[in-house]
């Protein structure tokens, strides 16, 4: 079984070394624009197996589609990262072009493949990836929801001093500062997150969870790559393994929590055909409405993607 990352950069690369070594797939290939960068760094990665005790092969290629050739799953990561003072969707300009341009190349030699989007601004990347692909929605899909739950996370893990393991959590809406952790359904080994923090340390976790991506760029002047790289990495696992893990993904909507034609962060069912079902949970009606805000957020970047004419 063969899984494409595309893109060699920070997160394309993390990403390609965590599949590798899960040893759950015989073949990564790690695709790049930029000539040598993608066959450096797989070679230097396959100089890890017999370290870290693995046999998935790792190829490195510059722009060839050709040994991308009937992918399982790929990931696409290419694109530019934010720097400080940017938001997110400053990025469409430039990564909309890419990801189609991506998508078109993985479509036409992996025509089967499940295809999770990286590249920001992450919902309506995957929204282009999906005009592009013309295929359908359950094979496109984006990785955020387990990078942001997973901050989250963390963030109560440490405040808690518990094991991380432990945390169990669930976020919805769009990959920006007005995604919408769900602290009614956030757990402590089964216990509810509100019978052990008081609101206010709860709040200020939440808060920092919804700018955790700005608060890395600020520190690295560029943005993550570990978590993400993870993030991707076990979505991966979860497809090419047929786990029917249980994920927030960012999913296309068609009547899922009220909404149509719009990609956003629900829970879903992930397993060998990618999404298998969006999970439809009870939300009260504070939590409507921050959905709903998100959803908006989302559209006023979706709108500037439908100006540039892409696709029409
Ligand atoms: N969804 C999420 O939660 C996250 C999304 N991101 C996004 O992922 C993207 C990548 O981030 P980094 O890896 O840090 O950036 P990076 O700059 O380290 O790597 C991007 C790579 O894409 C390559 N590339 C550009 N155009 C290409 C094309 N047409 N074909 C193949 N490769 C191409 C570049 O040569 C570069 O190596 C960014 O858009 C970033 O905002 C990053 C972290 C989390
Ligand atoms: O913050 C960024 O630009 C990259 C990203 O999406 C994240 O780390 O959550």
């Amino acid at each position: 079984m063969k899984v494409t990352v595309v893109g060699a950069g920070n997160v394309g690369a993390t990403c390609a070394n965590c599949i590798a070594e899960k040893d759950i797939v015989n073949e990564v290939v790690l695709l790049d624009i930029k000539e040598g960068v993608a066959e450096g760094k797989s070679l230097d990665m396959w100089q890890t197996a017999p370290i870290n005790l693995y046999d998935t092969r790792i190829k490195g290629v510059t722009n060839d589609y050709e040994a991308t050739n009937n992918s399982e799953v790929v990931v696409i990561t290419s694109g530019l990262p934010r720097k400080p003072g940017m938001s997110r969707d400053d990025l469409i300009a430039t990564n909309a072009g890419i990801v189609k341009s991506v998508t078109e190349n993985i479509i036409k030699h992996s025509p089967n493949a499940k295809i999770i989007i990286v590249s920001n601004p992450l919902d309506v990347m995957c929204y282009c990836a999906y005009l592009t692909a013309k295929i359908d929605s359950s094979r496109v899909f984006g990785m955020a929801g387990i990078l942001d739950t997973a901050r989250y996370r963390a963030f109560l893990a440490e405040a808690l001093n518990v094991s991380p393991k432990d945390i169990q959590a669930l976020l919805l809406g769009g990959h920006g500062d007005t995604m919408v952790p769900l602290p009614r359904y956030t757990t402590v080994g089964g216990i509810p997150v509100t019978e052990l923090m008081d609101h206010d340390t709860l709040h200020a976790i939440i808060e920092r969870t919804k700018v955790g991506g700005g608060e890395l760029v600020k520190l690295m002047g560029t943005s993550a790559w570990y978590a993400p790289g993870a993030a991707a990495a076990q979505m991966v696992e979860a497809i090419v393994c047929n786990h029917r893990r249980v994920f927030p993904v960012c999913a296309l909507l068609n009547g899922e929590y009220g909404m149509n034609n719009i990609y956003l962060g629900v829970p879903v069912i992930l397993g060998k055909n990618g999404i298998e079902k969006i999970i439809e949970v009870k939300l009260d009606k504070d939590e409507q409405e921050l959905l709903a805000q998100s959803a908006k957020a989302v559209k006023t970047v979706m709108n500037v993607l439908d100006d540039m004419k892409l696709f029409n």
